[in-house]
């Protein structure tokens, strides 16, 4: 099992932001974490890549408790731009090849020739969506087993959505997990191999998206607007 989220609360104050969350993950899948604004998406992720700590319960990856040392197996794309203002496409890379051992400089270069980025360019001069396919190109340009993409599809155009969906297809592995989250289903869930939806913090559904189409007649995106609307 490469993660398990065991009994996972977290609040802020007195707000609960995540309640009692459990649900494991098998090597080789694709996971659609959907939910609408504010249900604890980003929470989740921030938690299983131990960025913040939860209040209570644990979570395991490759059967290790989440600390600085379970970091390795993880790539994060964060929904916030992370580069800071100076660094251009190649300082990037620098950065990138530096602090993290399992970066491939020669597949960042050719994902990014791919998508046409020049490394001369200055990060913050770069359109939000060219930004977006960048920090994904960095990101799957590391050899991680976990990665958690929040929202990597947000600003991007619809043309340019299937350039990315192409992209982490073509990275995908029977040893790599991916988690991604979105409120843009309809033109990924194709991709998704299980689905959670999250609402007010709580799992309120869980199953393989094949099931899910089955069971119910509808798409991920359908259903997702029916149990929303609950
Ligand atoms: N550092 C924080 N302090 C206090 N409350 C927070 C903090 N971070 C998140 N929250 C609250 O936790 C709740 C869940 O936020 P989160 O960003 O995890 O949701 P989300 O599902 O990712 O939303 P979105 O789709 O808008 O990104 C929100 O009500 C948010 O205001």
């Amino acid at each position: 099992m490469l993660l398990e989220v065991k009994n996972l609360f977290k609040r802020y104050g007195k707000k609960e932001v995540l309640k009692d969350i459990s649900f494991s993950v098998d090597k080789g899948k694709i996971i659609g974490l959907i939910g609408e604004n504010g249900s604890g998406k980003t929470t989740l992720l921030k938690v299983i890549a131990g960025f913040s700590r939860p209040t209570s319960g644990k979570v395991f990856i490759n059967g290790k408790e989440v600390n600085v040392e379970t970091r390795k197996y993880i790539a994060l794309l964060p929904d916030t731009i992370i580069f800071p203002r100076w660094m251009k496409v190649k300082d990037a890379l620098c950065f990138y090849s530096e602090f993290f051992d399992d970066f491939i400089l020669e597949k960042a270069n050719s994902i990014l020739d791919s998508l046409n980025i020049s490394k001369n360019m200055k990060i913050h001069d770069l359109s939000r969506g060219t930004i977006e396919k960048f920090s994904l190109a960095l990101l799957l340009s590391r050899d991680a087993n976990l990665y958690l993409l929040d929202e990597p599809l947000a600003y991007v155009d619809p043309l340019s959505r299937e350039t990315l969906v192409d992209l982490i297809l073509k990275n995908m592995s029977n040893d790599r997990t991916f988690i991604i989250s979105t409120n843009i289903i309809s033109e990924v869930e194709h991709l998704f191999d299980e689905i959670i939806i999250l609402k007010e913090g709580k799992i309120v559904y869980m199953d393989l998206a094949e099931n899910l189409r089955e069971k119910s007649g509808l798409s991920v995106n359908q259903f997702f607007k029916g149990v929303d609307q609950k």
